[in-house]
């Protein structure tokens, strides 16, 4: 097919899922540059903070007809998780667009997570600039690298910036998660990640012996703790809610057992033995308390605990309010059946929430299976299309909030 029979804001999504931003090694500035050019496109008002050398942070501009008001930010992570390419039928930077019977599918790493709505953002800042749309409130669309990493040199830095408190932040979008079903899942909180590793120590020796207190002794029985912990909850999850309805995965507490570590060779007892746990608490866990319960933990067993992560903050985003309404006018008037969750992993609206920004978590894409972090990422066209109709709906009805 010719490419002049693909719409323009099409080839702009292929365009942007074409540039490398795969961790580890992101190509930031070509993304940059990319944007700079979308916003010279589109007439948005452009700048760059680095918090850290060469992790860029790109906010593209729609000032509003009340700038004084707080703004609006739609916010979206450039960077995406590495590929297995064996294990894909397209080039994962490839941004193949591949007919589906009235359809076509567009393949790439990054189409789920989140350059679809990153690009579905400027579409819609677009239209509005096209149409001559005026909107009450400054809209900020934030481009933020380093997200599947974890932030830490990316949004968690940012909102401690002057340039942040300039934005004069009132409310953000930011990503969520498709939905398999027909539903749009909005999210209003997340679990907080605690990563922790237990390292045992104990006697080593001959593998032919009885050797007693070894490090996988000590070790074995932590694993069992936390996998029986583990099993309550995955209980839990599959007991309906008091209300009635069904837990999500938000609502519970999940661990699994991500990293070990022991040993040499077959016939040598191993003096050290380390199992680290990729643990995701549900907000209305008491972190100190659960903290300590850890700690307890290994005392008890004589292991040593490192906590690698552990976020201790549960700000949710409260379902009230001006932009909530306004939020929830725009699904009305698009006829979106929605449900409202806990995000399940972690994004860089903890940052948001926790630095006082409501945030929801909202990737427009149902009916499609969870291809996040998977081979074969794909988004349909249509959904494309959608999610630029989408946000020029809440875009509109949350920069008008009153
Ligand atoms: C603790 S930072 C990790 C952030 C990561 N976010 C997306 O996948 C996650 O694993 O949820
Ligand atoms: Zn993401
Ligand atoms: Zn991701």
């Amino acid at each position: 097919m010719a490419s002049s029979d693909v719409p323009e804001s099409v080839q702009r999504f292929i365009e942007y899922l074409r540039i490398k931003t795969v961790q580890p090694t992101p190509d930031y500035a070509s993304c940059t540059l990319f944007l700079r050019r979308q916003a010279e496109e589109i007439g948005l008002e452009f700048s760059v903070t680095e918090c850290i050398a060469g992790k860029p942070i790109v906010v593209l501009t729609l000032p509003g007809l009340c700038p004084s008001e707080p703004s609006i930010i739609l916010n979206s992570h450039t960077d995406v998780v590495p590929v297995f390419p064996s294990s894909w039928t397209q080039d994962p930077f490839g941004g193949a667009r591949v007919a589906d019977g009235a359809d076509h599918r567009i393949y790439a790493r990054g189409a789920q997570d989140m350059k679809i709505v990153g690009m579905a953002y400027l579409e819609a800042l677009r239209a509005f600039r096209r149409e001559g749309t005026r909107l009450r409130r400054t809209v900020h669309a934030v481009f933020v690298p380093d997200e599947e990493i974890g932030g830490h040199e990316g949004m968690e830095l940012f909102v401690e910036r002057d340039e942040f408190r300039r934005l004069n932040a009132g409310f953000a979008l930011d990503e969520g998660m498709a939905n398999p079903a027909d539903e749009l899942r909005v999210f209003y909180g997340e679990r907080a990640p605690c990563w922790v590793k237990f390292v045992a120590r104990g006697n080593a020796g001959h593998g032919s012996q009885f050797i007693e207190d070894t490090a996988g002794e000590r070790l074995h029985r932590v694993v069992g703790r936390m996998l029986a912990f583990r099993s309550e909850q995955l209980e839990l999850l599959r007991r309906p809610l008091d209300a009635g309805g069904l837990r999500t995965l938000g609502d519970v507490t999940s661990t699994n057992l991500t990293l070990l570590q022991a040993g040499v060779q077959h016939n040598v007892v191993p003096a050290e033995a380390m199992a680290g746990f990729d643990i995701r608490m549900t907000p209305n866990v008491d972190y100190a308390g659960f903290r300590r319960w850890l700690q307890q933990v290994a005392d008890e067993e004589r292991v040593e605990l490192e906590f690698v992560q552990f976020w201790a903050d549960n700000t949710m985003t409260p379902r009230e309010g001006a932009f909530w309404a306004a939020f929830e006018g725009a699904l009305g008037q698009l006829a979106t059946a929605y449900r409202c969750e806990i995000f399940p992993a972690a994004t860089d609206s903890r940052y948001l929430r926790r630095a006082g920004v409501p945030a929801l978590g909202v990737s427009p894409l149902c009916g499609l299976p969870i291809l996040l972090h998977d081979h074969d990422e794909y988004v349909r066209e249509s959904d494309y299309l959608r999610a630029v109709d989408f946000y020029r709906c809440v875009v509109k009805a949350l920069a008008n909030a009153e």
